[in-house]
């Protein structure tokens, strides 16, 4: 099955990955603690908005991860003080879906003292308190739900990016982990 992008948000650690049919010659890089997807030095140049962006980056005591250019105002929100479900709200909503052939939503959580997981899509904005890690993705499975996931917070951020990439969703070409301890986040990633 084909999900796209997808989020994964537990209480201590989070993960993001790039799936992607039309654009796979992507990787992330790493620039002073925010990872960055971008293209890979052999890729088609093309004039999407939407497909280099920062996945990953710490944002108040927390850390974002997400599909789009929606991260860097979740951070911004969280280092203004906002609490995560409103950071996510907002952001999103403004944002909101993006205006491309597919109206592909927009996915993001915060990995913190309180974990949250959103979506913003074309027929309703989501977030939800995230208690056991969660799965949200840009299609087909557009909706927050628990999913059995290999890795915890005692991982190597980068072995939950590995893990996310593994996971039986096609087109898999990059991914990204989190890990949040008491104020405390580590990031890794995978490059398929
Ligand atoms: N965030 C991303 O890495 C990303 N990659 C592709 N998209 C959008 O999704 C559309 C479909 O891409 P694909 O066929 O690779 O699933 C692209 O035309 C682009 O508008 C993205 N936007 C949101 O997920």
């Amino acid at each position: 099955m084909y999900i796209g992008r997808f989020v994964i948000v537990a209480p201590d650690f989070g993960a993001y990955r790039v799936s992607s049919r039309s654009f796979p010659n992507r990787q992330v890089v790493a620039r002073d603690g925010t990872l960055t997807v971008a293209p890979t030095p052999d890729a088609p140049e093309n004039d999407n908005p939407y497909v280099s962006y920062n996945c990953v980056r710490e944002g108040g005591d927390g850390v974002v991860v997400g599909n789009g250019s929606h991260v860097d105002p979740i951070a911004e929100k969280l280092d203004l003080g906002y609490p995560a479900r409103d950071a996510l709200a907002s952001a999103l909503l403004a944002l909101d879906y993006e205006k491309d052939d597919y109206d592909t939503p927009r996915v993001a959580g915060v990995v913190g003292e309180e974990s949250y997981v959103g979506i913003v899509r074309r027929d309703a904005l989501l977030v939800d308190s995230v208690d056991e890690a969660t799965l949200v993705a840009t299609y087909e499975e557009d909706a927050p739900t628990p999913i059995e996931f290999s890795s915890d917070a005692a991982a190597d951020p980068a072995d939950i990016a590995r893990d996310a990439y593994d996971l039986d969703y096609e087109h898999a070409v990059c991914a990204a982990g989190v890990t949040y301890d008491d104020g405390d986040v580590d990031v890794g990633f995978y490059n398929g």
